[in-house]
């Protein structure tokens, strides 16, 4: 961790102070993802089973459990990891794990988000693990999301960025018009999750944990109702789940050049 960071860290040690932390405005958006990821961990406690997020964010959160329980800070924590990425890094920090299958309820999960709106619903997977962190992060008491400022959004799709649809592989451009079909009103383009080869062009349909396919959806206005459009999608057969997060979340961390702000649901 970099000097400039250290102080702002230590700022952000007790919750109650969180909202007079310092500004932040001199870091870089990594740096910012990391207070962000820290200020979560303040909430994991010894003994607790966690879901251990995917992405650029959750990282520093899993790399500050391991840390914290390597200086004996915190025992006995079982990780739930929401992605094989996640699960090899949790691995290499010699992180316990487990799954739902053997904790089918999770104390805490702590995970990023690619857009989060004013209630608090969330699109997440734009890194493809939407499926896996749906089922952990529904099966938590608590779910702490960690953004930096550049996810808050006023609609779900409004970062013009894509909202991901897990789908299967058959007949994937079926399941992809049916889905552009449907959001038509939002003006609404659906596009195959491609991955880029090393010559720099589309080689082949990027493949989930789960070994499906991803549709991105992306939107140029909002699409309403957002359990209407929930319910609408996965009324498709060839869908296996989406990326909105609705009600999900139960706290909001936010680093920002103005501090760290902490939003709780029902607080
Ligand atoms: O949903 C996710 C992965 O499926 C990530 O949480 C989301 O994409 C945010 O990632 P990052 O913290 O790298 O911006």
């Amino acid at each position: 961790m970099g000097s400039a960071f250290d102080p702002l860290v230590t700022a952000t040690e007790d919750l109650a102070a969180v909202n007079s932390a310092p500004p932040l405005s001199n870091l870089t958006q990594e740096e910012l993802k990391k207070i962000a990821a820290y200020k979560a961990v303040e909430f994991v406690e010894s003994g607790m089973v966690i879901g251990l997020g995917t992405g650029s964010t959750a990282k520093h959160a899993v790399a500050r459990i391991s840390e914290l329980l390597r200086e004996g800070k915190l025992k006995d924590i079982i990780g739930i990891p929401t992605s094989t990425t996640t699960h090899e890094q949790a691995v290499s920090l010699g992180i316990p794990l487990s799954d739902l299958d053997s904790h089918p309820v999770v104390d805490l999960s702590i995970d990023g988000a690619d857009e989060v709106d004013p209630a608090l619903n969330l699109v997440k997977g734009r890194g493809g693990s939407l499926l896996r962190e749906k089922m952990i992060e529904g099966a938590s008491k608590k779910f702490v999301v960690i953004v930096d400022e550049s996810k808050l959004v006023k609609y779900i799709g409004g970062s013009g960025l894509a909202v991901p649809v897990e789908v299967v592989p058959f007949c994937c451009d079926f399941t992809r018009g049916k889905l552009e079909e449907l959001f038509r009103d939002s003006g609404c383009v659906a596009k195959l999750r491609m991955k880029i080869g090393s010559n720099g062009e589309e080689a082949a349909p990027a493949v989930t944990d789960n070994r499906n396919y991803v549709v991105d959806l992306y939107l140029e206005r909002d699409i309403g109702d957002l359990e209407v459009a929930s319910e609408a999608i996965l009324r498709f057969p060839g869908v296996v789940e989406h990326g909105m997060f609705l009600g999900m979340a139960t706290t909001l961390i936010v680093a920002g050049k103005f501090g760290v702000t902490v939003k709780d649901r029902f607080g």
